[in-house]
């Protein structure tokens, strides 16, 4: 029998590039998709994301945060596809997600040493030590209530969330094996976009989007004329 899409994500996320498509929903949302038979899981987490005074990884699109007691690093992927340019491509993001903490600790040590010369590497550091020897302070936190969904025969998850500050959003997402096919995983997201009956062509604002133009403007504004956000 083959694994279902639980049983096999966890295997799946240490080698696979995330890509998702975030959307506004309503009750209509919710609706279709018990109607279109996805099953469903509801759960709570807590995310805390960490990074140096300067913000030398959030600069370069590194985004570090602890969820549920584990380290997770999502940072941009360098692949490209022929659909690229597509209107489907637009509205969707990539990112490769490591969960593995040595892997984690070298990527960020990599990109503070390109940004400063003289830090050295931490990676035997017990505990969180390695934090602190690396500057690293958290500088959003936030709880998110999730509702998941599974559409088992495409593999597509759709989370609904809810954030603690007041947002809700949510992302149709498809996980792909690094060297995979990307544009299968958008003609997913938009098979799967058009069933919930998503309509619009604007990328959709993240929660961390929100939350640092509510509680930190100054480096939002830094992001968002980087073009990171
Ligand atoms: C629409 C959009 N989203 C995120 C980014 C970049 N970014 C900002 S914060 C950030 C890290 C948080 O990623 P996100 O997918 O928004 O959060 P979440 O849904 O809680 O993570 P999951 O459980 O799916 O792993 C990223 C990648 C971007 N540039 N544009």
């Amino acid at each position: 029998m083959p694994l279902r899409y639980w049983d096999r994500k966890t295997r799946l996320l240490e080698m696979s590039v995330e890509v998702e498509r975030k959307f506004l929903c309503n009750a209509d949302t919710l609706k279709t998709l018990e109607e279109i038979g996805a099953s469903v899981r509801q759960h709570q987490f807590h995310d805390q994301y960490y990074d140096s005074p300067k913000f030398d990884l959030t600069l370069r699109d590194a985004w570090l945060r602890k969820r549920k007691g584990c380290w997770e690093l999502k940072c941009p992927t360098t692949e490209k596809t022929s659909g690229e340019q597509s209107k489907a491509a637009a509205l969707c993001t990539r990112y490769k997600e490591i969960t593995n903490l040595p892997e984690i600790q070298q990527r960020v040590t990599k990109i503070m040493k390109d940004n400063c010369e003289d830090t050295e590497t931490s990676l035997s550091l017990e505990g969180e030590a390695w934090l602190s020897k690396m500057n690293l302070v958290c500088f959003a936190e936030f709880t998110t209530v999730r509702r998941s969904f599974v559409l088992e025969e495409e593999g597509v998850q759709i989370d609904l969330d809810q954030a603690d500050f007041g947002y809700c959003v949510g992302e149709i997402e498809v996980l792909v094996p690094e060297g995979g096919d990307v544009q299968s995983a958008l003609e997913k997201i938009e098979r799967t976009a058009q069933k919930l009956g998503l309509s619009g062509d604007q990328r959709i604002e993240g929660k961390m989007n929100v939350y640092l133009k509510r509680y930190n403007p100054k480096h939002y504004e830094k992001l968002m004329s980087q073009h990171i956000l």
